[in-house]
């Protein structure tokens, strides 16, 4: 079979796609450091093209799609199960507070899914949504307001927040019993540590682990490179990894020649916001891939005026890789059913 990216070419190399102010941002808080997109752009538009086409390589390799969707649809109807146990239990169900911060359309639709998600789950949802301009002290008091409310057991703020504002002084806010995201500074050292146990692991890591398990991958003693070292995705997925006893290499900005390191890897999980940053010929032939982009590309084809790239070529790592998870539609479901998952745990751990 003739592997040639045949959507480039079908599509040239010559589109390019508009980025808001909002989007921008968006991207530079989950790519690695330096930001590789400049704010500066004119009118905040970056280019964007198909990557040009690759020589042409042959391979035999069948490639499974894991599908995310489903996946966090069994986990979700476990869950439904389990929230109803315990309102007939103890007469109560898990509360999820979200804090929204600005109007980013991207943030919106993310939190109006976990918003839904909890509702089908049947666990009490409250989303406190805050203007742009919101002031630190504003925050930390809707913060603090969640963290002694008894009927919430998890509480996020949805990331990233408006840049005059301290990310990490916010996050330390969350109450360490409700961090649901696993982002509170101790969650993510006790993950860090061996013979520690963090009460939360990060909801994307998480599901990425989840998916690998349950794709019947084994984790022990493989190699994997995690492309991207963000504090949401690239670091905790690189520490969950370790704890799983894979061989982990972390690829990001200062990496000199990430395509060999990558190609080394049996588990690529790529987390970088870059998209078509991973091509075919970065992949072992049979690596397994978890694409963990989803980069919001202006499309006016689509529902909500975007839609969501991921950093892997995907149709050049089918027949390379053996295993592959598309975007959107692989990892984003999970990370929603980890939500879940851990607003559960932490509601159990208070009434059970
Ligand atoms: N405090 C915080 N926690 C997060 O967990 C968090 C965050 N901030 N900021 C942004 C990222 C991104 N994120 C996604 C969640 C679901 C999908 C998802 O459901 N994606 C669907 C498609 C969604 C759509 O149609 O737009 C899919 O991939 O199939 C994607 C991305 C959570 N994040
Ligand atoms: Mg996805």
């Amino acid at each position: 079979m003739l592997l040639v990216a045949r959507k480039a070419l079908a599509a040239g190399h010559s589109k390019a796609i508009r980025l808001t102010t909002r989007e921008v941002h968006y991207l530079s808080s989950i790519l690695v450091s330096p930001p590789l997109v400049s704010l500066d752009l004119p009118e905040n538009w970056i280019p964007y093209s198909d990557p040009p086409p690759l020589a042409s390589f042959e391979t035999e390799q069948k490639t499974v799609v894991i599908d995310g969707k489903v996946i966090a649809e069994e986990i979700r109807t476990k869950i439904i199960s389990e929230v109803g146990k315990m309102k007939k239990a103890v007469g109560k169900v898990p509360g999820l507070a979200v804090v929204l911060v600005g109007q980013q359309r991207d943030s919106q639709t993310y939190v109006r899914n976990k918003i839904k998600a909890c509702e089908e789950a049947g666990i009490k949802s409250v989303l406190a949504e805050l203007p742009e301009d919101c002031s630190e002290s504003h925050i930390i008091s809707v913060l603090k307001k969640f963290n002694e409310d008894t009927s919430i057991h998890g509480v996020l703020v949805q990331l990233p927040l408006p840049q005059h504002l301290d990310e990490s002084k916010i996050l330390n806010m969350v109450r360490l019993e409700k961090d649901v995201d696993g982002f509170h500074p101790l969650n993510m050292g006790n993950l860090a540590m061996r013979g520690r146990e963090p009460l939360f692991v990060s909801c994307t890591p998480k599901g990425c682990v989840e998916l690998l398990i349950r794709a019947g991958v084994e984790i022990a003693g493989k190699t994997a490179v995690v492309i991207g070292r963000s504090n949401i995705v690239g670091l905790p997925m690189s520490l969950l990894l370790q704890r799983h006893d894979a061989t982990v290499s972390t690829v990001h900005a200062f990496t000199k020649d990430p395509e060999h390191i990558t190609r080394k890897a049996d588990i690529v999980i790529a987390a970088a916001g870059i998209p078509n940053l991973v091509r075919g010929s970065w992949l072992k032939p049979g690596a397994v891939v978890i694409d963990v982009g989803t980069c919001p590309v202006e499309d006016s084809g689509c529902e909500f005026g975007y839609r969501l790239v991921g950093d892997v070529c995907y149709e050049e790592a089918l027949g390379v890789a053996s295993a592959i998870t598309p975007v959107p539609g692989g990892v984003g479901p999970m990370t929603i059913a980890m939500l879940l998952c851990n607003t559960l745990d932490a509601a159990k751990r208070i009434f059970l």
